[in-house]
């Protein structure tokens, strides 16, 4: 997979050099591009934005400036990713359908946003997904993209030292719509607290029971808007009044 980010900020992105998704790129599961949007401006003062039309406060970054930076940059085999509040929302399923792209580019959008031809024109040779990772609002896209960037890196083959926590992990593709339950390891007692008792049992029935109840008593806590989607069975199959 190669990804490349067009940004006003290329350092902003220098944390993906970093950690997991640094050591991924050293070991070729992915490439990365970082460019400037700016060396795409053409006039004297290198404008990137302008006032909105219909008026409004704030800038809107200009088109012919975009332009020039994805014909650069992008091709018909690019998936286009363009972070911003008024997007879908990014999720675990989302975030897996992205690592199987061969190609993306991420356009970090600034200011009060990027004039809307960008993606309309684009969406005529690319794919093009307008994605939101939460209703607030950032200055800019370069930190959605960071987040982007690493819930889909660790999905790429060899990136994971332990493949398996993509799927247990809460959200993950083992189970779908509950949160994950508490983790514990050493010491045995913590200030005064100890771990579950069943978790040292040696009976990994009544374990795994244990964590699908902690799962659902969690996710029926924080997230009831989870337990709906989750089929009756699911939820029969628990120990516990959810
Ligand atoms: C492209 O247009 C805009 C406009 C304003 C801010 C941004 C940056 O993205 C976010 O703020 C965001 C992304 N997901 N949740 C919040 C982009």
């Amino acid at each position: 997979m190669r990804i490349d980010v067009i940004t006003l900020f290329p350092e902003y992105l220098d944390p993906l050099r970093a950690s997991l998704v640094g050591r991924a790129q050293q070991d070729g599961r992915f490439a990365l591009a970082v460019h400037d949007l700016r060396q795409f401006a053409t006039d004297r003062h290198r404008t990137v934005d302008d006032s909105p039309y219909g008026g409004g406060a704030g800038m809107v970054m200009r088109a012919d400036v975009w332009g020039r930076a994805l014909d650069a940059v992008a091709g018909p085999d690019t998936v286009l990713v363009v972070p911003t509040p008024a997007g879908e929302r990014l999720d675990q399923t989302l975030a897996a359908e992205l690592a199987g792209a061969q190609h993306l580019v991420f356009a970090c959008g600034r200011y009060e946003g990027i004039d809307q031809r960008v993606a309309d024109v684009a969406a005529e040779t690319m794919a093009v997904r307008e994605i939101s990772i939460g209703d607030y609002v950032l200055a800019g896209g370069e930190v959605a993209v960071l987040v982007m960037v690493e819930a889909v890196a660790r999905l790429l083959p060899g990136v994971l030292g332990n493949p398996e926590s993509a799927v247990t992990d809460s959200f993950g593709a083992g189970s779908p719509g509950l949160l994950e339950h508490p983790q514990y390891t050493r010491p045995p007692v913590y200030r005064g607290r100890p771990i579950p008792a069943v978790l040292t049992s040696g009976d990994h029935a009544a374990v795994a029971r244990w964590q699908r109840d902690e799962s659902l008593r969690r996710t029926a806590r924080r997230r009831p808007d989870l337990l709906a989607v989750l089929d009756a069975d699911t939820l029969d199959e628990a120990d516990v009044a959810v």
